[in-house]
Order: C-alpha cells, then structure tokens, then sequence
C-alpha cells in the first residue's frame, strides 16, 4: 500500500500555476525527496497533503484511502519552524506542544533521547544552537510516536555540522521503520538521504522513483597525459570503462556509476607506462542527471 498517492495535483494561484498535474506515489518505510529549484512546488504540494492548502483540482490518498484528518494526526510534519516559546525548556516547550496536539507527555523523555537533546532538556530554548532547535522542531514532529513524518527542507539554514546533524538524525528514524516525505532544494541531500525521489521544476514532475533508478548510467572522468591515442586505448581497457572519446584534446571516459575510484584510475595508467597530466570526475552521474533533467 502506498503512503501517499499524488494524482494529477493542480494548484493555482491566481495567474501563477504551481502545480501543473503532479501524479507519484511514496512507498511505504522509505525516505521520499521532493527535489526541486525554489519555486517549483514542493511548499505548495506538501501544504495541500497536510491541508494547509487547497488544491485547484486532481486528487490524493493517504494510507491506501481519500485523505481525512485521522489520516493527518497520523503525520508528524515540520513545515515551518514552529513557535517554540525562547525562556522555556525542550521539556517544557513540548509539554504545550503535546497539550496543543492532544496528545499525552509520557515520550517526551524518548523523543528528546531520539533527536539528541536529552542532556539539554532543561536549559531555555534561546540558549540553543540553530541545529538543537530545528532538532527540537523535529522531536515536536514526533510526539505521538507517528509512521509517517513529512519535512519541508529541514536542514535550511544550518551549518554543516547542524546539516549533518539532521540527515543522520532522518536516517534513524527511517531505520526504525518510519516514512520520511521532505521536500529539499539540494541535489546532495536526497542524494545522501533519500532512497526515492520526485523531481519538480516550475509545478511539473520531471520524473519520479527508486533514487538509483531515477540516477542511474554513468560517471564521467576527463583525463590528459602527452599521448592522447594511447591513453585512449590503455583507459578504454578499464574494467568498469564503458565508452571512452576524445573531447578538446582529453579522454573523456564513461565509467559505470558507483564504480569510480580516481586513484584506482591514475595508478593503473601509470603501471601501463601512461603518465597522467589531468585526472577529474567532470561530473557524477547523479548531478549531470539532475541538470539534465532541470535543463531540458
Ligand atoms: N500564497 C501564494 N500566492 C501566490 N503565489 C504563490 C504563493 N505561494 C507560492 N506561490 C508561487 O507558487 C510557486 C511555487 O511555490 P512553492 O513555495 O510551492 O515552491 P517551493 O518549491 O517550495 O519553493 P521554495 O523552496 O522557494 O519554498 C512559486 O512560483 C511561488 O511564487
């Protein structure tokens, strides 16, 4: 049964189509990026599933069933950056969180162990880090122990560490079971993160599925050395080589994807007795995929 299933979603704002008949499904215990370029749809399309927003036409389920708001308290979400009140505690502040929700205090102990704050629990929300309170707004999220939680871009605005932080933190929760839907920006999060993936641009699905699926051929590498033709030769004999040309007077080699190791590369060259004098992944699969995809 699908968690959710999107079918030919519209939503429009006045003149301004955000949505334009965005139709996929997200599979049950699986982490679902909605990947798109600012302003592609994904606020609006995750506002509409959590009925925030009205859709102009088309339809979604949840739970296999027309969605209701049993089927939404089932739904941790992190939209926005909640209110959280800045001289009370993590404790305190989910305590009026739970009463808000109606939902009881006895996990606020084991949801502030699950997003890391437990040895903070009691010192004032202002005195935390930008990464501890988006830790906290995702241990509001999940209070009443949900399936299902939906995130919109929870590392925005973080530092590495906080961004880190978070994914690691996603990645947990997704291994106890639970649906992840979020909505990001970056290429790399859903990439490191995700094991779906719906790509948007301007209100329309690009394409959607497995991220390996969705990602998958090849890596290109760009190598140099003063023999060209023999480079040639020497890398298109690489195991994992698929197609090797010449391109502005380098080698560009299509590996497998996954398979590239540049220092793997660089020394079986030279025990072929070629000298390299450029050696660069142009770029991963993944990332000229995706600007494939968002160009076209
Ligand atoms: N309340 C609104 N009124 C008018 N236009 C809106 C409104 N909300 C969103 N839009 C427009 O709808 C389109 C999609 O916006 P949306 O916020 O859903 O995209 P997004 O992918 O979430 O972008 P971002 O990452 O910047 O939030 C944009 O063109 C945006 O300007």
């Amino acid at each position: 049964m699908a968690i959710l299933s999107v079918d030919n979603l519209k939503k429009n704002y006045g003149k301004i189509a955000a949505l334009k008949g965005v139709s996929f499904k997200v599979p049950n215990s699986c982490v679902y990026g909605i990947l798109g370029p600012n302003g592609s749809g994904k606020t609006t399309l995750l506002g509409i599933i959590m009925n925030v927003l009205k859709a102009s036409s088309g339809s979604y389920q949840l739970f296999g069933e027309p969605a209701t708001d049993a089927h939404r308290k089932k739904i941790g979400t992190l939209l926005e950056t909640p209110n959280f009140y800045h001289y009370l505690s993590a404790v305190q502040n989910l305590k009026i969180t739970a009463a808000i929700k109606g939902l009881g205090t006895d996990d606020i102990e084991h949801v502030l162990a699950t997003v890391d704050l437990l040895k903070r629990k009691d010192s004032p929300f202002s005195s935390y880090s930008l990464g501890m309170k988006q830790r906290l707004a995702i241990g509001a999220a999940l209070l009443g122990n949900p399936d299902v939680l939906v995130f919109d871009e929870p590392t925005n605005g973080l530092d590495p560490v906080g961004i880190a932080e978070i994914r690691t933190l996603i990645k947990n929760l997704s291994a106890q079971g639970k649906t992840i839907i979020m909505a990001s920006h970056l290429l790399d999060e859903v990439e490191k993160v995700c094991t779906h993936v719906a790509i948007l641009k301007q209100g329309t699905l690009l394409t959607s599925g497995p991220v390996k699926e969705v990602f998958a051929g090849n890596d290109i590498v760009q190598l140099a050395s003063s023999s060209i033709d023999a480079l040639l030769n020497i890398v298109s004999q690489y195991p994992t080589a698929q197609q090797a040309t010449i391109l502005n007077g380098m080698v560009e080699v299509a590996f497998t994807a996954g398979t590239v190791d540049l220092a793997a590369i660089n020394q079986y060259c030279f025990e072929k007795g070629i000298v390299l004098s450029h050696l660069q992944l142009k770029k991963s699969n993944f990332e000229s995929k995706f600007l494939q995809l968002t160009n076209n």
